[in-house]
């Protein structure tokens, strides 16, 4: 059985100057993954092709083993969507946005709804167009969640959200995570969300996908080796993820095997250290691979 939430192969979509793809992705039901990547990676493009809200040019998207565009309906209902969708009703006071919003989905609930609103300290009198950039992403977080998706797609979730609201919603999104039946998709700048919600990171580098790994196998297997000279026979191994000669250094995704390998090559080891999430992200963000 197929227990991949989301299937995307060759998705393609190109602007006069950029392109997206050709992107293959999949995502497994019950995992949390980050989409992480600099400014103008694709991960707003890539999200609004998920949601059918731009077309690609080439490549399919299968959510829950259906085609998008097939299924548009059946999926939106089981996708909570933070990104940028509700600008067009900023006439609407927020109360009145949710109720037109709860028309769309069959499984609203409007006691969690009430909740919600209440805990992220929403006044639902105030329009939508008129309330805060916080306050604008605070309401799509409640709407989203309001409907109860089993995937929610979220862009950039926390921007310009206060402190209070952000440890809000990192709680509120672990706590969707826990039957281990619901999956999120996240694209973020923030390091600590990722820490704390995310399984897998995706990084994205000008539209192209340059690497998926998990998060734990970072801070189970990676490091970094300072050595007396950097061994030029192992330049073109596979576990040697960066190396500098200045000082001479190797960063490592299986640091005990690159122990070993470094020692039979003979090779002085002067210090050896973890790597942190922050610089594996950073590396892959912002070098060419
Ligand atoms: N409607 C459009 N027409 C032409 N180019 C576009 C359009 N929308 C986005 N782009 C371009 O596509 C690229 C990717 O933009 P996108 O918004 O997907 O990036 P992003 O990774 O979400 O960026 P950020 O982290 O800043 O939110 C950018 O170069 C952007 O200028």
């Amino acid at each position: 059985m197929d227990t991949n939430v989301l299937n995307i192969n060759g998705l393609t979509k190109n602007y006069k100057k950029f392109s997206l793809g050709p992107l293959d992705l999949q995502i497994e039901k019950g995992t949390a993954v980050a989409i992480v990547g600099a400014n103008g990676s694709g991960k707003s493009t890539l999200f609004r092709l998920l949601m059918n809200v731009l077309q690609p040019e080439a490549g399919s998207i299968e959510w829950f083993g259906q085609n998008l565009l097939r299924k548009e309906t059946e999926i939106k209902g089981e996708v909570g969507y933070v990104g940028d969708m509700l600008e067009p009703f900023g006439h609407l006071k927020i109360k009145e946005l949710a109720a037109l919003v709860s028309h769309w989905f069959p499984s609203w609930d409007e006691k969690y709804y009430s909740q919600l609103i209440k805990r992220y300290q929403v006044d639902e009198e105030v329009k939508f167009g008129k309330s805060s950039k916080g306050t604008k992403k605070k309401v799509e977080l409640v709407l989203a969640m309001s409907h109860r998706p089993s995937v929610l797609l979220l862009d950039e979730p926390s921007a310009g959200l206060d402190i209070s609201s952000q440890r809000k919603m990192k709680e509120d999104l672990i706590s969707f995570m826990e039957d281990g039946e619901k999956s999120i998709i996240l694209a973020t700048h923030n390091v600590e969300e990722v820490k704390q919600i995310c399984d897998f990171i995706t990084i994205l580098r000008d539209g192209k996908e340059v690497c998926t790994f998990m998060k734990d196998d970072i801070y189970d297997n990676w490091g970094r080796i300072w050595v007396e000279k950097f061994p030029q026979g192992l330049k073109n191994n596979p576990n040697i993820i960066a190396y500098e000669e200045n000082p001479p250094q190797i960063v490592t995704n299986n640091i005990r095997e690159m122990e070993d390998l470094l020692q039979t090559e003979q090779v002085r080891i002067i210090n050896m250290q973890r790597v942190n999430l922050e610089e594996v992200i950073e590396y892959f963000v912002d070098t060419e691979q």
